[in-house]
């Protein structure tokens, strides 16, 4: 065994992954994490006791809490959010557009929405579309290449017109694990709302919602969550929002009393008012079993091994891998779950790597993003990956 993965306190939970032939090194869970085996019997427990036992009955025995309760599990576990605050429905995508829109309502007459250049690119479509459709005028926070937003970065495009900023904890390229308090607090002192896509950093970095006084984020279920491919998103709105804001997709699930099939759309209060449609039930049970191994585990050792993981991902890289550029930061502070590291020719390694069982991400124009999910990946499984790497640019 790995002398690292020997002293891992936490080494053991990689035994409750499902294992996949022929793989060497799994390098990419914060694109989509890997299933647990117990979410295998999860799902099929749903399938054949609940769906089938129970049918439409499901929806009055639990299905119709599950949103909100997995929501408030979630928001403790891995958020620092006090219940009522988080749901668990849509795309992350589709909540994106659901608290941008709100959040413009919300600040009336002014005009302009900041969001950062390397920002991912769903994020950065919606801010331009939703512009698009209301005249307002999108303003960039230029960030370079191995860095993200900082506050210096962020203060001189904020003013009296900007309405809202949309901006990630963790940059999806570069790992740039964003200054969230100091970033919240500029916003909140030009009377703007700030919106933080947490996809990066939920399950992994932890990010005291309530405590760092953010307003509103959204984050995927299917990377460090481990919800499985299209697994649906969270939404958190900070519960003293929640009576102002009013989200744009009125369905018949966020209204007060759906059930009456009355006229008129009238939401339901609190968070149950920021969903839309029929929750997809199926979608929500593998992070039930992340969340709770999360919890078992620990959030504050789950940090402390990934950053064990990216320090040793870059010492590798500055061993074996000299001609990459780190397109990451090099402090641990700043940085997320992955790095990133660029060479020209990255690219056509990918497919080779893939057929060796080597499984990093490919992210333009020329990067290899090692995404270090702590729970799953071992140091052995890293420095295979890594020396994969090495070995096939000497080749
Ligand atoms: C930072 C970030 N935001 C949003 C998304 C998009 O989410 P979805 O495709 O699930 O709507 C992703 C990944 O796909 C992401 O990495
Ligand atoms: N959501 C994805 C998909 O449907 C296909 C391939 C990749 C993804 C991803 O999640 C990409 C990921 N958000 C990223 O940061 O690159």
């Amino acid at each position: 065994m790995h002398p690292l993965d020997a002293a891992d306190p936490l080494a053991h939970y990689r035994d409750r992954f499902v294992g996949s032939p022929g793989l060497v090194a799994y390098l990419d869970g914060n694109s989509l994490g890997r299933p647990l085996t117990a979410s295998i019997e999860r799902v099929e427990a749903f399938l054949r006791e609940e769906w089938g036992g129970r049918l439409i009955r499901g929806w009055d025995e639990g299905w119709m809490q599950l949103p909100l309760a997995l929501g408030d599990e979630l928001g403790r576990v891995a958020l620092g959010a006090a219940p009522g605050q988080v749901a668990i429905a849509d795309s992350t995508t589709v909540s994106l557009y659901k608290l941008i829109r709100a959040a413009l309502d919300a600040r009336p007459g002014r005009t302009e929405i900041v969001i950062d250049r390397d920002n991912f690119p769903t994020d950065r479509y919606l801010v331009e579309g939703i512009a698009r459709d209301r005249g307002l005028t999108v303003r960039w926070v230029e960030t370079p290449h191995d860095g993200g937003v900082t506050p210096e970065l962020v203060a001189p495009v904020l003013g009296e017109q900007t309405a809202l900023l949309v901006l990630s904890s963790v940059a999806y390229r570069s790992a740039w694990f964003a200054d969230i308090p100091a970033i919240t607090a500029l916003a909140h002192d030009a009377g703007a709302l700030v919106l933080w896509d947490l996809c990066h950093s939920a399950g992994v970095v932890a990010t005291p919602l309530d405590d760092w006084g953010v307003d509103l984020a959204v984050g995927c279920g299917y990377k460090y969550l481990n919800g499985g491919p299209g697994a649906p998103a969270f939404l958190y709105v900070r519960s003293d929002l929640q009576a102002e804001l009013r989200q744009p997709i009125q369905g018949w699930l966020g209204s007060a009393s759906p059930f009456e099939m009355g006229q008129g759309y009238e939401p339901a209060p609190g968070i149950r008012g920021f969903l839309s449609g029929t929750p997809p039930m199926v979608g929500m049970q593998a992070m039930r079993d992340m969340v709770a191994l999360i919890d078992e585990a620990g959030l504050e050792a789950v940090r402390a091994k990934s950053v064990a993981l990216t320090e040793h991902a870059i010492a590798l890289v500055d061993d074996v891998l000299p001609d990459a550029r780190l397109a990451s930061p090099r402090d641990a502070a700043r940085r997320g779950g992955h790095i990133t590291i660029d060479h020209p020719r990255f690219a056509e390694l990918m497919p080779r790597l893939w057929e060796r069982g080597v499984v990093p991400d490919f992210r333009r124009p020329d990067g290899i993003r090692l995404g270090l999910s702590p729970l799953s990946t071992s140091f052995a499984e890293l420095e295979a990956g890594v020396g994969m790497i090495a070995e096939l640019l000497r080749g």
